[in-house]
């Protein structure tokens, strides 16, 4: 580049940063965040010219300081100051996470995940951090679309893991508060069909499947990892089955796997009175294979992942179907039974009342 030739992203950079930025997972705080906004606006509207806001309107407030301290900066230059600026913080975070997250071929057509082929690995990273990764319907869907391309694809492994700070916050509890016309017997029975078929592909994956848990996980995050052929841990990750909080009951066939894995007695502190277990128990238990300290987590675990990875695919997926097969049948059997049962909750008022009172209160559980 000749001296003084001033550097302009692309549309296409400028579209990647905005993508790479929903996989950052530490918080860059408020200053950064502010002039992440600024430099978007800028980007894409020009110079700030609306009106400030009230002295009480303290959010908006400092996003228009922020957006209004750009001056007369071009368009142009704020994009590749955005896209600088994401590239930042991407780098500072562990590079491992980095490149099993965002390089490879991303199969960019998901909304709700990201899904990346590298090194002979499949990651499905659930990709709604701002909502802990909780699980929408769209979710689901693609989760179940994910899996079977993953099932297919020529990759040895395919992992799951979580965008930001948590690995899922479980079912989406507004996917109960859309009720169409036909009302809430048939959003309960809809609702059993597609948990059916989504607990279904997990308990079908024919290759080896294993979970990254990068932060808490909670409800059908924690219940489906007995499906799951590995699961590691970060030593952040807690693991909380709120089912008699929400008048549910256990789904994920983890009614069955759950008491085989560790015992009737600790399964039902688990499944009856939601006991939240640290990432330790959860090791001790038999849920968590290995648990790694957060701040090596990425790098130790990806490490492994890809020596596994350069194992014979075949004799693998062979392995695993040896392993899971003989348990397949019973498996869709306490699928189906769950879900029944779960129908008739859904549609209890333990459960309604529940789902009111976390919207209403916000309330942590
Ligand atoms: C189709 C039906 C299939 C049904 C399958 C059966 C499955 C059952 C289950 O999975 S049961 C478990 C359901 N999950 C929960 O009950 C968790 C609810 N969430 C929480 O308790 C908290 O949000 C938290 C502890 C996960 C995180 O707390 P905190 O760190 O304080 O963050 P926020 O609460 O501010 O969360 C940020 C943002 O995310 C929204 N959110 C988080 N989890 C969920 C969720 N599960 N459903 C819907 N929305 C969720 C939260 O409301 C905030 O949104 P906001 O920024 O306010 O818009």
């Amino acid at each position: 580049m000749n001296r003084g030739t001033v550097m302009r992203a692309t549309e296409v950079e400028f579209d990647k940063a905005k993508e790479h930025l929903k996989t950052l997972k530490n918080d860059p705080g408020n200053d950064t965040k502010l002039r992440i906004y600024a430099l978007f606006k800028q980007a894409t509207q020009g110079s700030c010219s609306s009106p400030k806001p009230g002295m009480l309107d303290f959010v908006n407030k400092a996003k228009w300081e922020a957006w209004n301290s750009l001056g007369n900066i071009s368009k142009e230059d704020a994009r590749q100051k955005y896209v600088d600026l994401v590239g930042t913080l991407i780098s500072s975070e562990a590079p491992i996470q980095k490149e099993a997250t965002t390089a490879g071929d991303p199969k960019s057509s998901y909304q709700t995940l990201q899904v990346t082929t590298e090194n002979n690995i499949t990651t499905i990273l659930l990709n709604r951090p701002e909502k802990k990764n909780a699980i929408s319907r769209k979710m689901y869907e693609e989760i179940m679309q994910a899996l079977e391309q993953a099932g297919k694809d020529d990759s040895v492994l395919t992992v799951m893991t979580g965008s930001g700070d948590y690995y899922c916050s479980g079912n989406d509890l507004s996917n109960f508060t859309q009720v169409g016309a036909e009302g809430v017997e048939k959003l309960a029975r809809d609702s059993g069909e597609l948990l059916t078929r989504y607990v279904s592909h997990f308990i079908d994956f024919p290759k080896p499947l294993i979970a990254v848990v990068n932060g808490p996980a909670v409800g059908i995050a924690v219940t489906g990892l007995g499906l799951f052929d590995v699961v590691y841990a970060t030593d952040r990750a807690t693991f909380h089955a709120p089912f008699s909080q929400l008048g549910q009951s256990p789904e994920g066939c983890s009614s069955y796997t759950f008491p085989k894995m560790m015992g009737t007695a600790k399964a039902n502190e688990i499944l009856l009175f939601n006991k939240k277990l640290t990432a330790a128990q959860a090791c001790d238990l038999g849920l968590v294979t290995e648990v790694f300290p957060d701040n090596t987590f990425q790098q130790e675990v990806w490490k492994k992942l890809r020596a596994y990875a350069k194992l014979p695919k075949d004799s693998l997926r062979y392995s695993k179907q040896l392993i899971r097969g003989m348990e397949k049948e019973k498996l869709h059997a306490v699928n189906a039974q769950e879900c029944v049962r779960l129908q008739e909750r859904w549609l209890s008022e333990e459960c309604m009342n529940a789902i009111m009172s976390f919207f209403q209160n916000k309330s942590k559980l």
